[in-house]
């Protein structure tokens, strides 16, 4: 049923473009930064998130990562600025995080790899009528990366991982009403950018990156939470961990990393 694709050794990233050919496009994601070689761009204004009036519904496990959905029927929760040209809609944000005291990044910062990174995904609903039809156009989707070192505990994390064991297996959803997620922001949106891709299948090449500098700090023990997720059903009676749920960087193909100031 569908496109089976994993991150384990026989349906993992290596093997994405049997089914996904995009996978070996040109504005792929994720990429390895090197901040020596961004080019500072002036004309680069600030990143400006709207989130006060944002709805988050609920909290899910896809068998992929853990997903917190937002009401996008309005423009009660956007990004704007910085590299974009109109207002993107916060759809959803979700992480990636790798093993025991392995670290799990997707994007690295000159070949440095971060604990975990969260994705909030907006869509470009001023051009596109739909989520969908915005995921498949090349400014359909703009993706703000922000990177989680382990250090202090995060105060406002545990509302999250304090609802990961209701959402332990694929296919798990719950109500999750009244987070958000302006709480996990870093102090600084300084930032990267640059046109990427999703960074799972159908690796869409529709993203504008927005990859923050500053890492937000959360505890081992928050990050612990998350590896008690499984990718595996419920109804499975194999139980494999949710770990490593990562993509690799991609060749960056001549494209410019651009820094904002
Ligand atoms: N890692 S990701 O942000 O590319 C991503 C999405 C990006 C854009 C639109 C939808 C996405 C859905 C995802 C679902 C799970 C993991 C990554 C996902
Ligand atoms: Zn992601």
């Amino acid at each position: 049923t569908g496109n089976q694709w994993g991150y384990g050794k026989e349906d993992g990233p290596s093997a994405w473009h049997r089914s996904y050919p995009v996978a070996k496009g040109s504005r792929q994601s994720p990429i390895d930064i090197i901040p020596e070689q961004a080019f500072h761009d002036n004309s680069l204004g600030p990143i400006i998130a709207n989130y006060d009036h944002c709805t988050s519904i609920n909290i899910s496990n896809n068998g992929h990562s853990v997903v917190v959905e937002f009401v996008d029927s309005d423009n009660r929760s956007v990004i704007q600025g910085g590299p974009l040209d109109n207002p993107y809609r916060l759809k959803q944000f979700h992480f990636h995080w790798g093993g025991k005291g392995c670290d799990g990044s997707e994007h690295t910062v000159a070949g440095y790899s971060y604990a975990s990174e969260l994705h909030l995904v907006h869509w470009n609903a001023v051009k596109y009528k739909t989520f969908a039809e915005a995921a498949t156009a090349p400014d359909g989707l703009a993706v703000l990366g922000i990177f989680l070192k382990t250090g202090d505990d995060h105060r406002w994390l545990h509302t999250i991982t304090d609802a990961l064991y209701m959402v332990k297996y694929k296919g798990s959803v719950t109500d999750f009403r009244g987070f958000n997620p302006k709480c996990l922001l870093p102090s600084s949106l300084h930032y990267w950018t640059y046109l990427g891709s999703l960074t799972t299948p159908p690796l869409h090449e529709s993203v504008v990156w927005i990859v923050l500098k500053q890492p937000i700090v959360v505890s081992d023990k928050q990050m612990g939470k998350f590896r008690t997720l499984l990718f595996t059903g419920e109804e499975e009676e194999e139980r494999i961990r949710m770990e490593n749920n990562f993509r690799p960087p991609q060749p960056l193909q001549g494209r410019k990393v651009r820094s904002s100031n």
